[in-house]
């Protein structure tokens, strides 16, 4: 191996927790192998969050400036960016941007990239990147044999440190802007709710198709709101519109790793587990004691959320006024 690239995705002027988690793997490896472990932003931060991407060990952190995202032109900064510094394998995170960039990135380079990469494992001088497949019931090992090598990866999957002290030394670099590009963004209109952010929640509350009647759902949207935290979905009860898209957990939603997950009414069908099985604590409420989800719960509650999510807003309101 020689140096590693990670992109580093930012929202509203800091990166999102999943950039540090795989700058942070990244720089494991990278000091573990006596190479560099460097990170690409696209915008001026402020010293907090550059502070952030050097706790997670950063040992350069290459600044190409630019206004807004363009896959084409972001896919070939990550490629002039790599070249420039000798690196020979790329972190990407997995988000829909990242999923977005990485086959591109992979195309230019000519080789390929290993999506949804939760765990890397090295054999001699072979890399194996572990991924889910058929909806995390089965776990592939893959190994790319020309570099570089293009991965994302899976949220949750690393921890994000903050101790690894990387120099950080800020370089900047100007790349022209691609301008031969076959699709142009002019726009960005968000669906409703589209804006939210459960990646980054530490903690999620979650509705299952046995909370979503106009009875229990304001039950859970209460609770939400005393914790602060989003209000995710199954995919049932974003088929039936209670929420939108944008609040899906699992295979064909959002793959996320709060420190609390609270599942109310949800059955644990494996394509939401996919989705948030790599949550901290996981709490769920189920009528059925024989429903999946109590086999990966911490904590489960056997009762009707109509009986019990008043207790729980009760108990967490209590807590709250007293702390
Ligand atoms: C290709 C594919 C992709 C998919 N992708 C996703 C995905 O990304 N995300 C996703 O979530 N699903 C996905 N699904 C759907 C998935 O298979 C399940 O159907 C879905 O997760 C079930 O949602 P649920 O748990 O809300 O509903 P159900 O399975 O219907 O479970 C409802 C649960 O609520 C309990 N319950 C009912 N009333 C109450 C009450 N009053 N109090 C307490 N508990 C109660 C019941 O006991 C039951 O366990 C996908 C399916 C396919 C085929």
């Amino acid at each position: 191996m020689k140096n590693i690239l990670t992109y580093i995705e930012i929202k509203e002027g800091a990166p999102i927790k999943l950039s540090l988690e795989a700058l942070s793997k990244a720089s494991e490896i990278a000091v573990e192998k006596g190479n560099k472990s460097l990170a690409l932003i696209t915008e001026e931060l402020k010293d907090d969050e550059l502070n952030k991407i050097k706790g997670a060990g950063a040992s350069d952190i290459v600044l190409v400036k630019r206004d807004a995202y363009n896959m084409e032109d972001f896919s070939n900064i990550i490629v002039e960016v790599a070249k420039k510094y000798d690196c020979e394998d790329i972190f990407i995170p997995g988000t829909l941007d990242g999923k977005d960039l990485a086959p591109n990135v992979a195309a230019t380079l000519d080789t390929v990239s290993i999506t949804n990469v939760m765990e890397i494992k090295f054999e001699g001088e072979e890399v194996l990147y572990v991924s889910p497949s058929y909806g995390a019931t089965v776990l592939t090992e893959s190994k790319l044999n020309k570099a570089p090598r293009i991965i994302t990866v899976r949220a949750g999957s690393f921890d994000k440190r903050e101790d690894l002290s990387g120099a950080g030394n800020l370089v900047e670099e100007n790349i022209d802007e691609v301008r031969d590009i076959k699709s142009i963004i002019r726009d960005v209109v968000m669906a409703a709710g589209a804006e939210i952010n459960l990646e980054d929640a530490p903690i999620i509350v979650t509705c299952g198709r046995g909370a979503s009647s106009d009875e229990i759902f304001p039950l859970v949207k209460e609770l939400a709101d005393v914790f602060d935290a989003p209000i995710s979905g199954t995919r049932p009860v974003i088929d039936d519109g209670v929420l939108p898209k944008a609040s899906q957990i699992g295979q064909s939603g959002k793959i996320v790793s709060p420190a609390l997950y609270i599942g109310c009414g949800v059955s644990g069908a494996v394509q939401h587990i996919s989705g948030m099985e790599n949550s901290g604590f996981i709490l769920a409420i189920n009528k059925d004691e024989d429903a999946p989800i109590f086999k990966l719960a911490d904590v489960g509650i056997v009762g009707d959320c109509k009986v019990i999510l008043p207790l729980l807003i009760e108990e967490v309101k209590k807590i709250k006024e007293n702390a």
